[in-house]
This record gives structure tokens, C-alpha cells and sequence, in this order.
């Protein structure tokens, strides 16, 4: 399997001197294509931090970050900026959807964004769309859909196209359990198509759908663990 996101002795620090808060610290990560990582840590950890630089949208103080394998110390700006327009996708639990356009539109629009014709952005968007169970949405504004809804749109439109990490920071965000879960299952075949994720959340159920699960505590990886998955929680206790 083809690493897609690769982090060697990362660190970040933000601040100097005595006010110097050491984000993240030596961190080694490898996540290949098709696999889903989840990100748990307390508040403050760097898992927010480790999202942003592995997103190309911050620099790391010191370490190698490489994504579709290019390290990126070596690149452009510009070249930077169409890695991330092309090959990365962001779910944040703030998600950003455009009210002025249509579900499909906003899905459509970093297609746009990235010089693709109008007409082919819209097929495109409208595949993903109905992948995601959103065929008779695609018309509608986002303050005409549910969270749900919202959510699942947010998602289509950091899938589409040829992206090949989607970074996701709390996509569950204030979704209830049936939603969260219609969610994680979006992510999960998302990955198994090929797309290579990474996801922070606090919530250890949801973090049971990934296939690894890394821990971070004060900017350090300080364990990981492949859950058996969601259904492994919800099993008889053989013990009994
Ligand atoms: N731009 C910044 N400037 C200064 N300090 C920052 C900045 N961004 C993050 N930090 C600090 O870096 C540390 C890690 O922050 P980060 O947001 O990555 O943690 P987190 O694990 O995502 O936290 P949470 O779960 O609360 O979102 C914290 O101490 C935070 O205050």
C-alpha cells in the first residue's frame, strides 16, 4: 500500500522563550492509502496541530512532512497550495458550506476553484453526491438541509474529485449517534476506496470505526491501537 501521509520527528512550537508551548514533539506518522486513523488525546494535545500541518497549512518548527509523495520543504507556495487543492480534503466541524450555493454547487466548487469546466465539476459532484445517498439534495441551499445533511455535503465536497487524504477534525461535531455514525460510515467507505484518512475525535465509539488509533498526549505519540471496529463494542462478552 502507497503511504500517502508521511510525518518524520515532527514538532512544533509556537511562541519563543518562557512562552514557548511545544505543540507537537517528535512525532512519526505513516498513514497508507485505504486506511482510516483516528486521533484521540485531552484537550490541548496536538491533535488540531497535527491535523493543520499534515493539512500543508502550517509548517512544522522542525521534521519532514511529506504528502503524495512530495516533502513538502521542498516545494512552491504555489505548488503547496495545488497539492492541497487537488489531493487534500478538510471536514472541520465548523463546515464552511457556502449559503449562497446549492449543495451541488458547493461540492462542485474547489473543482471550479481548481480550473475544471463548470459542467464536468457538476457531474463530478453530483457522483458523489449520490454516492452519499444525496441525489434528491443536490438543488438545495445548506440552511434548507439538516446537521446530517449539512455534514454528509461537507464530506462530498472534501471527496470529490481525485483527492487522496481527507483530513478530518471532530466530523461528527454536534451530530447525534445516528448521524455520527451515518457519518463515520461515509469516512470509513471513503477510505476503502482508496483515500487515506485521518480524523481527530474525543468520542472512543466513533474512533472504533478506523483502523488504527493513535494517542497523543502533550504533543506526543504516547501509544496506538487497531480497534476491532464498531460492531466489537456492541458483541456478546464471551465471558459470560
Ligand atoms: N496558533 C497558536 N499559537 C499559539 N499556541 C497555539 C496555537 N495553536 C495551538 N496552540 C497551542 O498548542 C497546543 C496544542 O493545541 P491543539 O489545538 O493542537 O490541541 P488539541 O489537542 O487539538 O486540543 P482540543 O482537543 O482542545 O482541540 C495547545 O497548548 C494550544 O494552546
Amino acid at each position: 500500500m502507497s503511504v500517502v501521509l508521511s510525518l518524520r520527528q515532527v514538532s512544533k512550537v509556537y511562541g519563543a522563550g518562557a512562552a514557548a508551548v511545544h505543540a507537537l514533539r517528535a512525532v512519526d506518522l505513516d498513514v497508507v492509502a485505504g486506511e482510516l486513523v483516528a486521533v484521540m488525546g485531552p484537550s490541548g494535545s496536538g491533535k488540531s496541530t497535527l491535523l493543520t500541518i499534515a493539512g500543508t497549512l502550517e509548517e512544522p518548527t522542525t521534521g519532514q512532512v511529506t504528502v503524495c509523495g512530495s516533502d513538502l520543504s521542498t516545494l512552491s507556495a504555489d505548488a503547496t497550495a495545488r497539492l492541497r487543492r487537488r489531493s487534500l480534503g478538510f471536514v472541520f466541524q465548523d463546515l464552511n458550506l457556502l449559503a449562497g450555493l446549492s449543495a451541488a454547487e458547493n461540492v462542485a466548487l474547489p473543482l471550479e476553484l481548481d480550473g475544471m469546466a463548470a459542467r464536468p465539476a457538476r457531474a463530478a459532484a453530483l457522483r458523489v453526491l449520490d454516492e452519499l445517498g444525496l441525489t434528491d439534495r443536490a438543488g438545495h441551499f445548506p440552511d434548507d438541509l439538516s446537521g446530517g445533511e449539512r455534514q454528509r455535503v461537507a464530506i462530498a465536497r472534501a471527496v470529490v474529485g481525485d483527492r487522496r487524504l481527507l483530513l478530518a477534525d471532530e466530523p461528527t461535531g454536534a451530530l447525534d449517534a445516528a448521524n455520527g455514525e451515518a457519518v463515520l460510515r461515509m469516512l470509513r467507505s471513503a477510505c476503502k476506496r482508496g483515500i487515506a484518512g485521518v480524523m481527530v475525535t474525543h468520542d472512543a465509539q466513533l474512533a472504533s470505526w478506523a483502523d488504527r488509533v493513535i494517542f497523543i498526549r502533550d504533543g506526543r505519540v504516547v501509544d496506538q491501537t487497531a480497534p476491532s471496529g464498531p460492531d466489537a463494542l456492541l458483541a456478546p462478552d464471551p465471558a459470560r
